[in-house]
């Protein structure tokens, strides 16, 4: 099993199981069914609406003895309306209470984005807080708190692009260990991965395999479909494999982690076989000359007329 080395030697499994769109009704079977067949990281969000459902699963798998608690590793992430300091730590314990868990391995401030308290879903520009008002740094605080409490292991962030991490960075007693950002081969951010690997932050590769399930309002029209990509339907009929599987494998020989999502049990098999694939430097390079810089989930929904974000500063 590939893992990621943290800094006090705790491994993190580099491939696990993705949780966005995984309905209540069928994520306890999809996290049982994983992690029977070996997985041993489960990617998690409370905005996702079914960590009680992962967290009924985890429960049994321990209590049965499928799996000790220790060498599982969990993540989840802090919505973006309950930035406020005061608001990171119940909303943990929260998480903490669903998922039946005593501490997470690893929480992600989910978006440099800030949202008011009541809103889940941004639907106007009045639903939004400002960085000026809430910056990233004051969250962090609390997300280092959080670590001090015991109630995560470690602490990192989600979709934050150069600038959001460089203030972080230079202003913060602790520097986020992990980067959980879109990563695939039509979307491969080589220049962020150099900038995390530079400063010593991790970075989890999610959408690994485009994503499709998404709602079709999130989606552009006529969305390159990774998953029939000629060059690599053609590296995976060498080997014997699916495209699913070489997209897994490309990510984990590039050294991240990957957390591709499955409800679906032949699948969830299929995609933690893809840890045994080998892919020689020439296909890794016939893969990494598929990037078309194009990204998938591109954060337009966060971005109104007259409001407080636009994509170039959430991304920048
Ligand atoms: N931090 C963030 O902002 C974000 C984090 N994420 C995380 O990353 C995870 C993965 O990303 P996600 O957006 O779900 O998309 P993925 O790229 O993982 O794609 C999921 C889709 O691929 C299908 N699928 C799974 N395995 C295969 C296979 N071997 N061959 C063909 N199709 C397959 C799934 O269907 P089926 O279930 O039927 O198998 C589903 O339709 C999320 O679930 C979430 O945990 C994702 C987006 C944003
Ligand atoms: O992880 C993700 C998937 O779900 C969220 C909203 O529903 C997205 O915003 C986010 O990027």
């Amino acid at each position: 099993m590939r893992t990621l080395k943290f800094n006090n030697n705790d491994e993190m499994p580099a491939f696990g199981l993705g949780t966005w769109k995984s309905e209540p009704g069928e994520v306890y079977n999809a996290v049982k069914t994983a992690i029977k067949e070996g997985y041993r990281h489960i990617d998690c969000a409370a905005i996702y609406g079914n960590e009680k459902e992962i967290g009924e699963a985890l429960s049994e798998c321990i209590s049965e003895g499928i799996v000790a608690r220790k060498d599982l590793w969990i993540t989840s992430k802090l919505w973006c309306n309950a930035h406020a300091k005061e608001d990171v730590i119940p909303t943990l314990k929260q998480t903490l209470h669903d998922l039946q868990l005593d501490y997470l391995d690893l929480y992600l401030i989910h978006w440099p984005v800030a949202l008011k308290k009541e809103i889940l879903f941004v639907g106007a520009k009045e639903d939004l807080i400002s960085l000026d008002d809430l910056p990233n740094a004051v969250t962090w605080e609390a997300m280092e708190d959080a670590l001090e409490l015991g109630l995560t292991k470690h602490i990192g962030v989600s979709n934050f692009g150069k600038k959001a991490l460089q203030d972080l960075i230079s202003n913060s007693k602790i520097i986020p260990e992990m980067n959980q950002v879109e990563s695939h081969p039509y979307f491969q951010q080589e220049d962020l991965l150099s900038f995390c690997r530079d400063n010593n932050i991790h970075f989890t590769a999610y959408a690994p395999l485009g994503s499709s399930d998404r709602a079709e309002k999130f989606k552009a029209e006529n969305e390159p479909k990774l998953l029939e990509d000629v060059v690599i339907a053609g590296i995976a009929k060498s080997k014997n494999a699916t495209p699913g599987q070489i997209l897994i494998s490309w990510a984990l020989h590039r050294g991240t982690s990957v957390i591709p999502k499955s409800v679906n049990p032949g699948r969830i098999v299929q995609n933690l076989e893809a840890e045994a694939i080998h892919l020689s430097d020439s296909d890794m390079k016939r893969i990494t000359d598929l990037d078309r810089n194009y990204r998938l989930l591109t954060g337009a929904h966060w971005v109104f007329e007259g409001g407080a974000y636009t994509l170039e500063s959430i991304w920048a």
